[in-house]
């Protein structure tokens, strides 16, 4: 089956190249020629563990292409993804500028029928939005009568885990009102779902709503565990112990449960406020999701408020170490990462960082920059005469670290662990002074 991955980013990039490895003929676009020069070229621009060699294998083998040219791959295609960034809007809802832009390029490249799929996380009505610019740019050309059909097909890949989740998916929702678009759809899965890995077919607002809510849910136990946390710092329980209190319960089970400096990353900040701004348009409380909102920003500053706490109100002098700028592992994605908004707000009050991430060291310089802050590929040298050690990520690099080279290099063993990496006694008899998360 012939694909149009419109948007070469992290999802579009992960979710074409499985598309080839399940046998199908993708075409990646984007409108950023540096992206698909270097694709081009054979170099993957994100990190992501598998990725690489799934890509070289399918470009290898001819299945996996990538262009500059929507227009002719759009026009040579049967299934059409959109996979563009929905951003923020300064109000929170989701700016679908990059989506209706594709949208009217698609409607000014068929020719034929194609079925337009929404892969980007868009809010509840797009679909119905995306037809009627569609239907428009055909009328332009005189083609009212073309069929098309719209289809939502939210993605619920993780980073760092995206190859695996997209090719071993838990469900695959399928949104359509059509019942040729949804065996089309089915066909196109029929190598993950002849494995065993359900396809749920419903209408388009409910798609388009699933994944909003699924990752809300998410981001509510994440939140609900950062405020529990708050309540085990105030009574002297362990968050760690309360998670495994809770978690062999089939009924909570154990994802998502760990306690931290908050969520960060591309998704999980955004969807959350979109769907609130969703709800607040059509004058729907959002009680729930305004307060896990509100305890996420609160969970964020709170290696900084442990600094605050400990040095006092002038840091002016502080030389601070900082591990792990991603917003978790196994990504170089820092957006939204509770490490760059820390250093921030530390550079703010004159602080000096030195900070190791073992790979999102570039996308931190081109966010931070220089003033300030230095940037080391070895974690002990990032420790050097610094006065205290914040830990951001949990690399696994960073939980088997040499606790005794890490106490020698700092200037004083103060360690601020923002992901509960370490057992505390542990840590007292080591000689830190070792703050975490809810203990
Ligand atoms: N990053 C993730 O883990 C996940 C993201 N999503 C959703 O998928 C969507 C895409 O996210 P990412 O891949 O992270 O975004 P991204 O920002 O990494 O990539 C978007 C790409 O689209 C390209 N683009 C924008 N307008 C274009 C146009 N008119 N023609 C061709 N290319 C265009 C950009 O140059 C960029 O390369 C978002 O809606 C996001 O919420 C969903 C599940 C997981
Ligand atoms: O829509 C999306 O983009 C994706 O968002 C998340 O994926 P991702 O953002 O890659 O990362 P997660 O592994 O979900 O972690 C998100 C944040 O939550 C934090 N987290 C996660 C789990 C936990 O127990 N505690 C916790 O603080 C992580 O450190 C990280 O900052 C979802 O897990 C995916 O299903 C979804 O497709």
């Amino acid at each position: 089956m012939k694909i149009c991955m419109i948007g070469t980013g992290y999802v579009g990039l992960v979710v074409g190249a499985c598309f080839a490895e399940m046998g199908h003929q993708v075409i990646c676009v984007d409108n950023n020629p540096a992206k698909i020069t270097s694709l081009q070229n054979g170099q993957v621009p994100i990190y992501e563990p598998g990725l690489e060699q799934l890509v070289e294998r399918n470009v290898q083998d001819g299945r996996l292409s990538f262009s500059l040219d929507l227009a002719q791959s759009v026009a040579s295609s049967q299934f059409i993804f959109i996979a563009v960034g929905t951003p923020p809007a300064e109000d929170g809802s989701a700016d679908l500028t990059y989506v209706m832009n594709a949208v009217q390029q698609i409607g000014a490249s068929i020719h034929a029928y194609a079925i337009v799929i929404t892969k980007s996380t868009v809010p509840i009505g797009s679909a119905e939005r995306i037809r009627g610019v569609i239907q428009e740019e055909l009328m332009k050309r005189g083609l009212s009568e073309l069929d098309f059909d719209i289809v939502s097909n939210p993605e619920f890949l993780r980073e760092g885990a995206a190859v695996e989740d997209f090719l071993h998916p838990n469900r695959i929702v399928v949104g359509t009102d059509n019942s040729r678009a949804l065996e089309y759809m089915e066909k196109l899965y029929l190598p993950l779902t002849s494995q065993g890995h359900p396809l749920v077919h419903m209408d388009i607002a409910s798609a388009e709503l699933a994944k909003y809510a699924s990752n809300a849910m998410l981001a509510t136990r994440i939140s609900f565990m950062n405020e529990i946390a708050g309540i085990c710092e105030s009574v002297g329980a362990d968050i760690e112990w309360v998670r495994r209190g809770m978690e062999f319960d089939h009924r909570i089970g154990s994802y998502f449960l760990s306690a931290g400096v908050g969520y960060g990353g591309s998704c999980f900040p955004k969807d959350v406020r979109a769907i609130i701004q969703s709800a607040t348009e059509r004058n729907v409380p959002t009680h729930i999701l305004e307060a896990v909102d509100k305890v996420n920003h609160k969970q964020k500053k709170k290696l900084y408020e442990m600094v605050v706490s400990h040095f006092g109100e002038d840091l002016s002098r502080l030389k601070l170490a900082v591990w792990g700028l991603s917003f978790k592992p196994e990504t170089d994605d820092i957006r939204e990462a509770p490490s760059i908004e820390t250093i921030e707000l530390l550079r703010q009050r004159g602080v000096n960082i030195q900070a190791h991430d073992p790979v999102a060291l570039q996308n931190a310089y081109q966010a931070l920059g220089e003033e300030n802050i230095k940037y080391f590929t070895n974690p002990y040298e990032a420790l050097m005469d610094a006065d205290a050690l914040l830990l951001f990520t949990e690399w696994k690099q960073y939980r088997f670290a040499d606790l005794g080279r890490i106490k020698s290099l700092l200037k004083q063993p103060i360690l601020f662990d923002g992901r509960n990496l370490f057992d505390p006694e542990m840590m007292k008899e080591e000689g830190f002074v070792y703050q975490s998360i809810g203990r």
